[in-house]
């Protein structure tokens, strides 16, 4: 194979390996150094090598961005024991000691109660532990969800829609968790595949607020962790304060291609079979499409990241609403702010327009949402009770089949 195009000119090494990001030629030494410093950089808010690449139209080095993690937070990793976790759990460790983050890392994982598929993953995460050196806590969709795992509710519903019960729930285990380990942050492996897939879905749904959700790398985190060293795990499950905890994605921007490699080159211990009750049918579309462009284009994935990015922030333009509709009065204070720098036509233009929607929108239902505490678990939502509540109501009536895209926010 070709010299490795990443070590010095004057004594490059043979490359082993083609990078599925670049299609560089890169030896082994070299691809470890770049991925492992590309993370280090999403981590540290520099963006990716391409980001900072000036090259590339609109995608320079920004200079407000902010480190993903302050110094001393408790992080909890994730951790399925599958690639992207592991791969996760290793990292994490490796940049919190080589960089000195000073983040104090713990692995949550959290028990579906998938016989055949998550007890043989479960092991996996307990060697990962002891590999790493990290504090486990392993929580169960049984001890949380009265009695349910997922292998009896997919024998109460069936397979179809078991997806959305399993993400809904494993959403609030995890900040279940995060609550009894007292950790201010929790990582998660999604990678740059699953947020391109992520993206795609939803403009081919058409729900652009979800898009700029999506690409977020940090969300949540608006309130504190309950604090009290005298109560056990049965009686925290049952004072949760309502909050939700920060969650980000450090791998935002890594080709699952390459963290399969990154796993296989480095030996990691992972798990590698696929869940028995299959991924939903529209995300596995999206995928397949992902994939089919990434074989024509590498860039493809990183591309339709940076869409969905461009999207968000077109929605944070002054005068929008977070759910991407105009606010007339906010418009109209920017148009007029700007007026006052001289950009009067420019004004004039948009308070017409905001007069325009004012009429358009004044016989419109409210549609801003206020976050609540759920009357029953005491998590965080925007109705009466939470969606994990409401799919457990329905499965304990016996009426499972709870249309959740109708509750979904
Ligand atoms: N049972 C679980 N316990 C703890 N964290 C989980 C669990 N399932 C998923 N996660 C977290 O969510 C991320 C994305 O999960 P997803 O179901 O998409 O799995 P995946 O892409 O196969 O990832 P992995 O390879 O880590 O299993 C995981 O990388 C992990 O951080």
């Amino acid at each position: 194979m070709a010299p490795c195009s990443l070590c010095p000119p004057a004594s490059p090494r043979r490359a082993l390996l083609r990078r599925p990001k670049t299609l560089q030629a890169v030896c082994k030494e070299c691809f470890f150094d770049v991925f492992e410093t590309e993370i280090h950089h999403t981590i540290m808010g520099y963006g990716t090598a391409e980001q900072l690449d000036p090259t590339r139209p609109g995608h320079k080095a920004r200079p407000g961005l902010k480190s993903l993690f302050t110094r001393g937070e408790r992080v909890a990793i994730g951790a399925s024991g599958g690639k992207d976790s592991t791969v996760l759990a290793y990292i994490m460790t490796l940049l919190n000691k080589r960089y000195d983050y000073g983040l104090d890392l713990c692995l949550l994982s959290i028990d579906e109660g998938i016989s055949g598929y998550r007890d043989a993953s479960l092991d996996t995460v307990k060697r990962n532990a002891e590999q790493y050196a990290l504090p486990l806590k392993i929580l169960s969709y049984s001890e949380l969800y009265g009695g349910w795992t997922m292998d009896r509710v997919v024998s109460e519903i069936g397979k179809k829609g078991n997806c959305t019960y399993c993400g809904v729930f494993r959403r609030q285990a995890l900040d279940r968790g995060a609550d009894l380990l007292e950790v201010d942050h929790i990582v998660t492996g999604h990678n740059a595949d699953d947020v391109a897939e992520t993206v795609l879905m939803n403009v081919l749904r058409g729900d652009i607020s979800r898009v700029a959700r999506c690409t977020a790398i940090t969300t949540g985190g608006d309130k504190q962790p309950q604090r009290d060293d005298g109560q056990d795990d049965a009686d925290r499950l049952e004072s949760l304060l309502p909050r939700t905890i920060k969650r980000s994605k450090p791998f935002k921007y890594a080709y699952e291609k390459e963290i399969v490699m990154y796993a296989y080159f480095k030996k990691l211990d992972y798990h590698s079979t696929e869940c028995i009750y299959a991924p939903t049918a529209y995300r596995g579309y999206a995928r397949a499409l992902v994939k089919d462009l990434e074989a024509i284009r590498p860039s493809a994935i990183v591309d339709l990241i940076y869409s969905g990015e461009a999207l968000a922030s077109s929605l944070a333009l002054p005068g929008r609403r977070a759910g991407g509709e105009w606010d007339a009065q906010a418009l109209v204070d920017a148009a007029q702010a700007q007026a006052a720098d001289g950009g009067a036509d420019a004004a004039q233009a948009a308070a017409a327009v905001a007069g325009v929607l004012k009429g358009r929108t004044a016989g419109r239902k409210k549609t801003a949402q206020v976050q609540q505490s759920c009357a029953r678990c005491g998590s965080m939502t925007s109705q009466r009770l939470c969606q994990a509540c409401m799919l457990l109501e329905g499965l304990n009536k016996g009426a499972a089949k709870v249309d959740v895209q109708q509750q979904a926010a």
